[in-house]
């Protein structure tokens, strides 16, 4: 295309056409030409330079003709061209007046902005001024800010050393924190875990909360049934024995009543004798009289013959009135004693009727009393019945209750301050909780100023009594007769009580404790069996467990001699779940005085030591077993139970028990065995596959007890004194994982078959 030509003016509208490579420019006046005849115009850019230089060359590649027709056509062109330039000419001009009119307005306006633009500068150069003043105040800013950015710049620089000495410890910093990311994510994880345990374990809490409340609503009330059966009991009991009262007093009227009748029979009899007698009398009376009479009437006949016999001598006639008189007399005499008998006969028939009406009152009265008895006697028989119901009822209630409170329970009973150990000024390491919700439950220690607290089945304060602690376990020993394997153990720590509450103290009536209280029960107990037709036989055996040596403290062959204790006890359980301790001595016992004498036989034999801790420190286990097997004749039912007492020996701190030579030895023994104990009893509670039931004597022979089916008790012995306060807290955290623990379910032992005749733990 082509621009403004120079020199020239050129037309506004110009086509710029390329055609077949080269490019044409042609003037437009779009109304004029488009419309034409001439058609389109077409020339060369030159043949336009030349009409603009008023210079035409045509181009000599045509012929002549051709050019001269071309020209021809040429100028014709051009001159059109020429009148439409003049024509356009015309109208430039008329714009160049317009634009000379818009021209001097515009420059009207101009001068308007001249001024405008005057004022303008005016302005602008004041605010260039503020500028240049900013722009100073900017520069030395700027200044100030090249100071600092130098200063920036070395700091940069120190900054780029620190960094690359940065970046170069930063490769093990980087790979530490890979690694603390690592563990971060994975205690990121655990913690997660731990979150979901937790909430499970809350969960599972709130859920063990919710089964213990109704638990202990359960518990609630079937404590409230046992109540009433034990009313009911007493009721029926009461009842009972008032009837056996009524019963014996009509026993005894009745046999008041039938020795009377028996005299009145015999009183009767005599009397029907008598009557008999008396008639046999009238009888020959009444013979004698009409004997006389005949007589009196053959002599009567006689005078009479006589008197016609007037002639006949005065004498003898005399003779017959005499005789006649006599008769008469002895007739007279004769008729008052037939009198007299009759009187007699009349008063002892009389008798008679009246012992014949108080016979037949007195044998109503005896068949009353018969049917009455016999009444009495169903009663009886009824009442008998319901007791017996009641006490099986009782049975089932009380190893429910039992079975509620958990088949391993744990107490705590705090000892009272020795002698020795009077605290002073010191503050109350011990103390119970008086809130009604851990009443009689809880236990608070404080050590090093931190309370801790613990909660139990039951807590016994240094104040109660042997009897007290005895209450709460009756019920369990009671189980034993019932055919459960019962398994009572003391836990704690050297001199914190242990062989005083299953022991108690010899000699002392109200000290007994936990073992003669426990015999003493079980053979009152067989004694009132014995009335539902219960039969019980039992048997006693007796070890200790010292230095990992089981010792049996009844064998008779023991003379103090080394040798008979050395013997080596097997322990051995059977496939019935039974366990049995070869060549141990077994008693079969009958009364509560003669394992009292076996007890004591035994307690002579045990290894009792003296510690700084306990002037009569057990140094051994000592286990207490005893078997209960009961018939009952009447139902054929069998019962095996077995009682296992357990005095453990007391755990203590090398440290604190200053144990040297064999105490040491023994110590570390002891200590040894109640690990495995605590091991045990963890493993269960973890439901471990594997519980290390071997791991030592004690936990192996009690496997059955602590394992399986019985029921167990665990009291853990407490030492109030702020010395022990280490020793108290370890045992009662022990307690606490015990009490947390959940192991089996009782399982009572009735069966019909031949039991098994020797003794077994379990
Ligand atoms: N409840 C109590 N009331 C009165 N005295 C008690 C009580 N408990 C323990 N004692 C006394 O505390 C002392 C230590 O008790 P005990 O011998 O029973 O402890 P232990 O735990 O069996 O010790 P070890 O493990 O060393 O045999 C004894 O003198 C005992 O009489």
């Amino acid at each position: 295309m082509v621009g403004p030509a120079s020199g020239g003016r050129i037309p506004r509208q110009v086509l710029s056409v390329v055609n077949g490579g080269q490019e044409t420019v042609m003037p437009v006046r779009p109304a004029s030409i488009a419309g034409s005849d001439f058609g389109p115009i077409e020339f060369t850019k030159e043949d336009v330079e030349a009409l603009l230089n008023e210079r035409i060359k045509p181009k000599n590649k045509f012929s002549l003709k051709e050019k001269c027709d071309a020209m021809n056509d040429y100028i014709k062109r051009l001159r059109l061209c020429i009148k439409w330039f003049q024509e356009l000419e015309g109208d430039l001009l008329l714009e160049q007046e317009e634009h000379w009119k818009m021209l001097e307005s515009a420059e009207k306006k101009c001068s308007d902005m001249e001024m405008l633009m005057g004022e303008k500068e005016e302005e602008l150069n004041s605010i260039i001024m503020a500028l240049r003043k900013n722009y100073t105040a900017l520069q030395e800013k700027c200044a100030k800010e090249e100071s600092d950015k130098l200063a920036a710049m070395v700091s940069l620089t120190k900054e780029k050393d620190a960094r690359l000495s940065a970046e170069r410890s930063r490769s093990p910093i980087l790979e530490e924190l890979e690694r603390a990311q690592r563990e971060s994510s994975s205690a990121n994880q655990k913690i997660l875990s731990l979150n979901d345990m937790y909430k499970r374990l809350q969960e599972y809490n709130t859920s063990l909360q919710q089964y213990n409340s109704k638990l202990q609503s359960e518990l609630n009330q079937n404590n409230e049934i046992l109540k009433n059966v034990e009313k009911e009991k007493v009721a029926v009991l009461e009842n009972l024995s008032s009837l056996r009262g009524y019963c014996t007093s009509l026993q005894d009227q009745l046999t008041a009543t039938k020795a009377s009748s028996n005299e009145t029979m015999k009183l009767k009899e005599a009397l029907a004798s008598e009557v008999g007698g008396l008639r046999l009398d009238l009888q020959q009376v009444r013979d004698e009289r009409d004997r006389q009479l005949s007589q009196v009437e053959e002599l009567s006949a006689e005078v009479l013959k006589y008197k016609e016999w007037t002639g006949k001598s005065a004498g003898e006639l005399e003779n017959l009135t005499t005789k006649s008189n006599e008769l008469e007399a002895t007739c007279a005499s004769q008729n008052d004693q037939i009198k007299k008998l009759q009187e007699k006969l009349d008063a002892a028939e009389y008798k008679l009727e009246m012992s014949d009406s108080s016979a037949f009152e007195i044998r109503t009265g005896y068949e009353e009393q018969k049917k009455v008895n016999s009444e009495l006697q169903f009663r009886l028989a009824e009442a008998e019945l319901k007791l017996v119901e009641g006490e099986s009822v009782r049975k089932k209630l009380h190893n429910t209750i039992l079975e509620l409170k958990g088949n391993i329970r744990v107490f705590c009973r705090v000892r009272p301050l020795l002698f020795d150990e009077a605290a002073g000024d010191e503050p109350k390491a011990v103390s119970f909780p008086t809130t009604t919700e851990n009443l009689g439950r809880g236990i608070e220690l404080l050590q090093h100023g931190q309370k801790h607290s613990f909660v139990y089945d039951k807590v016994f304060v240094p104040e109660s009594s042997q009897e007290e602690v005895f209450v709460e376990v009756s019920q369990l020993v009671q189980s034993a007769l019932d055919g459960y394997k019962v398994c009572i153990f003391a836990y704690g720590q050297t001199g914190s009580g242990k062989t005083h509450t299953m022991m108690g103290t010899p000699g002392n009536d109200d000290d007994k404790g936990l073992i003669p209280r426990s015999l003493e029960q079980i053979f009152e107990c067989r004694q009132t069996l014995q009335n539902q037709g219960w039969k019980y036989e039992m048997q006693v055996s007796m070890l200790e467990i010292y230095n990992e040596t089981i010792r049996d403290l009844l064998t008779t062959s023991r003379t103090g001699s080394t040798d008979s204790r050395a013997k080596q006890y097997a322990i051995k359980h059977d496939a019935n779940g039974n366990t049995h301790v070869s060549d141990l001595t077994v008693v079969d016992v009958h009364s509560s005085r003669e394992v009292a004498f076996l007890l004591n036989r035994a307690a002579q034999s045990r290894s009792v030591g003296m510690t700084q801790m306990n002037e009569q420190s057990s140094r051994s286990h000592f286990v207490f077993t005893m078997r209960i097997m009961g018939v009952n004749e009447g139902t054929e039912q069998q019962v095996q139970g077995v009682l296992n007492l357990i005095d453990l020996a007391g755990s203590e701190r090398l440290s604190k028990s200053g144990s040297t030579g064999d105490r040491l030895k023994e110590t570390q023994a002891i200590n040894k065995s109640l690990s495995s104990l605590s091991d045990v009893i963890f493993a269960l509670a973890k439901k471990d596959e594997h519980v290390p039931f071997r791991n030592s004597k004690l936990t192996y022979l009690l496997q059955p007890c602590l394992g399986g089916d019985s029921k167990t008790l665990m009291v853990v012995n407490v030492s109030p004194a702020p010395s022990s306060i280490n020793e108290s807290l370890c045992s009662l955290r022990f307690a606490a994982r015990v009490n947390a623990c959940e192991i089996g379910t009782p399982r009572r032992q009735t069966s019909v078959k031949q039991l098994d005749a020797r003794l077994s733990y379990g």
